[in-house]
C-alpha cells in the first residue's frame, strides 16, 4: 500500500526519510496545512519556580486541547522530532521487516522471471508436430507419468535444472512447470493435450500457438525496474515480492523505540487483587498494542509512585518516546507533571477534551524525545494511546494515516457537553453497535470491540454516522499485526 501523497514518479534514491515523513498524510487525510493550528502549548519551564502547582489537572479545562487538534499536534511533534534526530534508514533482513515502511524504492535486482519458464507440466516442443520425444533428465518416479505412463521413464526438464540443449524442429522434451525451457522451444504442450501414436510419436490434441504456456523472461519486470516506491508499507506480499526480486534485506524506516514506565504502588503483577492492591492491566496491554502501532518496545519498567525513580528513568532514557501510565492527575503521588517541570520539558498537550482520558498529556522531553502521559484508569489510557501515541508513532514510523471512515450508530450515544467521547463498538453489517462497560476504569467493552466510535460534543443520534477508529487486531488479524 502506497500512502497517497508519495509521488510514484519521484526519484526516491535520495528521498531522505524526513521527506518521506513529510509526504505522509496527516490524520485528516489531507496534507498538513502550511501553517498548522498552533498547539495550545503550556511550557512547564515558563512557570514561576516558587508558584504552587495548583489544581491544574483536577478536571480543569483551561489548557485542554480539542481532540482533533491533539492528534494533529502529536503527528506534528513526530515530524519535528524526526528532523531533529535525522533517523537514518536501516538495512533490515526480510524476516524482521514486516510492518515497516520502505525508506528507499524497491528496484528489481533481476529480470522476473529470470529465464523463459514453462507455465505448465507437459512437453517443450519445437516446430510443427508430431514430435519425437527426447529422453532427458534423471529417471522418473516409480509409476510416475513418464512416456506412456510407464515406470522409470525420463523425468525430462525439471524446475531448478540448469540450461538444456536446444531443441530441433520436430523434437520435444518432457518439462515441468517452472523449468527453464530449452533454447528454440516454440511452445509448451500441456500434458493433458498430448497423445501418443503407435510409433511412439507425440501429437497435440488441439491447436497450440507459438509461445503458448511459456512465461518469457522479464514478463513481470526487468532488472532495474522500480517495483515499489519509498513510503510503501511492508506487507507479507511485499516481503514475497522482495524475495522474488532478489532481496535479502530491505531499506526501511526503523521502528521508533519506546520505553514504558508503569507508575503506581498499588499494582500487582500476578494473582488476585487484595488489600487495596489491584492487578496492573496496562503492563500486559501496552507493549503488543504499541508494537502494532509500529513501535519497538525496548523496556517496560514498573516504577511505583516514586518521583525520584521517575526522574532518574526519564533522564537516562534514550527512547524516541517514553510512555508513562498513571500519575497524570493532581493527587498527592501524581508525579508526572512535577517531574516534567523539573526536567524543563515542554508541554505540548496538557489535557485533552476527550472522555475518558482527559488528563492525558504530551511533552517534548528532549529535542528528539517525547513523553506521552497516559492516565492510570485503563480505558482512559487506551484513549490516550489512540489520541496521542497512535499519530505520533505512526508518523515516526512513516506509516500512512488510515483512511477516515464513518458508520451509522445503531443506538444513540449521549454526548459530553464540551468534550469528544470515545466509545467501543462492534461492527455488524453497515452499523456500529455501541458497547456497554465503557467507564474509564473498565476494559470489558474495549476487550469485545472491533473499533472505537468518535462521538462529538452533544452526542450522536441513532442512525447517525460517526467516525470510527479501527483497532489493530480488527483490521489485520492478530498474527499479522502483533508479531
Ligand atoms: N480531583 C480530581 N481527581 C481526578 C480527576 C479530576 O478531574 N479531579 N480526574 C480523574 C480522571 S478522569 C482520571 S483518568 C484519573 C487519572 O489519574 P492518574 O493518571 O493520576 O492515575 P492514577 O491516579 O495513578 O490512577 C487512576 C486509577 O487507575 C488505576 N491504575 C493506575 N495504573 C493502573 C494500571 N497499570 N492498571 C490498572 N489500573 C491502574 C489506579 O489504581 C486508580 O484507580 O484521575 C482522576 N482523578
Ligand atoms: O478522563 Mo478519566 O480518564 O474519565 O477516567
Amino acid at each position: 500500500m502506497t500512502p497517497r501523497g508519495i509521488r510514484a514518479d519521484e526519484d526516491a534514491e535520495d528521498l531522505y526519510i524526513e521527506e518521506a515523513l513529510a509526504l505522509v498524510k496527516d490524520d485528516t487525510g489531507h496534507r498538513p496545512p502550511a501553517d498548522p493550528v498552533p498547539a495550545p502549548a503550556a511550557t512547564a519551564r515558563t512557570e514561576q519556580p516558587n508558584s504552587e502547582p495548583g489544581p491544574r489537572h483536577g478536571g480543569g479545562h483551561h489548557r485542554a486541547t480539542a481532540w482533533p487538534e491533539a492528534r494533529e499536534t502529536a503527528a506534528r511533534a513526530a515530524r519535528d522530532a524526526s528532523r531533529a534526530a535525522r533517523r537514518a534508514p536501516a538495512t533490515v533482513p526480510l524476516d524482521a521487516a514486516l510492518g515497516l515502511t520502505l525508506a528507499a524504492p524497491l528496484t528489481a535486482l533481476t529480470d522476473l522471471p529470470s529465464f523463459d519458464t514453462s507455465a505448465m507440466d507437459g512437453w517443450a516442443i519445437a516446430g510443427p508436430g508430431p514430435w519425437s520425444v527426447r529422453e532427458e533428465g534423471r529417471e522418473g518416479r516409480e509409476g510416475g507419468e513418464g512416456r506412456e505412463g510407464r515406470a522409470g521413464a525420463a523425468a525430462g526438464v525439471l524446475a531448478g535444472h540448469g540450461e538444456t540443449a536446444a531443441l530441433t524442429d520436430g523434437e520435444a522434451v518432457r518439462i515441468a512447470t517452472g523449468a527453464r525451457v530449452p533454447p528454440d522451444t516454440t511452445a509448451v504442450l500441456r500434458s493433458e493435450h498430448g497423445r501418443w501414436d503407435p510409433q511412439g510419436r507425440l501429437h497435440a490434441t488441439r491447436e497450440i500457438q507459438p509461445g503458448q504456456d511459456i512465461r518469457s523472461r522479464g514478463q513481470e519486470c526487468r532488472n532495474g525496474d522500480r517495483l515499489l516506491a519509498a513510503g510503501t508499507l511492508v506487507t507479507p506480499a511485499v516481503l514475497g515480492l522482495a524475495a522474488a526480486a532478489g532481496y535479502d534485506t530491505v531499506t526501511a524506516v526503523p521502528r521508533p523505540r519506546v520505553e514504558v514506565f508503569v507508575l503506581g504502588d498499588e499494582l500487582l503483577t500476578q494473582g488476585l487483587p487484595h488489600d487495596g492492591l489491584i492487578r496492573d492491566a496496562l503492563g500486559p496491554l501496552l507493549p503488543p498494542w504499541l508494537r502494532a502501532l509500529g513501535a519497538d518496545v525496548v523496556a517496560l519498567r514498573r516504577l511505583g509512585d516514586d518521583a525520584k525513580a521517575l526522574h532518574k528513568a526519564l533522564t537516562a532514557s534514550a527512547a524516541d518516546l517514553v510512555i508513562t501510565t498513571g500519575g497524570t492527575a493532581a493527587g498527592p503521588v501524581d508525579h508526572v507533571h512535577p517531574t516534567l517541570e523539573r526536567l524543563g520539558a515542554e508541554l505540548l498537550v496538557d489535557g485533552v477534551k476527550v472522555r475518558p482520558g482527559h488528563p492525558m498529556l504530551l511533552a517534548r522531553t528532549k529535542e528528539d524525545q517525547h513523553l506521552v502521559g497516559l492516565p492510570g484508569n485503563p480505558l482512559a489510557a487506551v484513549s490516550g494511546l489512540l489520541t496521542l501515541a497512535e499519530p505520533l508513532l505512526r508518523t515516526l514510523a512513516a506509516r500512512p494515516a488510515p483512511e477516515p471512515y464513518t458508520l451509522a450508530l445503531k443506538e444513540a450515544v449521549q454526548g459530553h457537553p464540551y468534550d469528544t467521547r470515545l466509545i467501543p463498538v462492534v461492527l455488524r453489517g453497515d452499523q456500529a453497535v455501541p458497547l456497554r462497560y465503557h467507564g474509564p476504569a473498565m476494559l470489558r467493552g474495549m476487550a469485545a470491540a472491533d473499533a472505537v466510535a468518535v462521538v462529538p460534543p452533544g452526542g450522536t443520534r441513532a442512525g447517525q454516522e460517526a467516525e470510527l477508529l479501527d483497532l489493530p487486531w480488527a483490521a489485520a488479524g492478530i498474527e499479522v499485526c502483533f508479531t
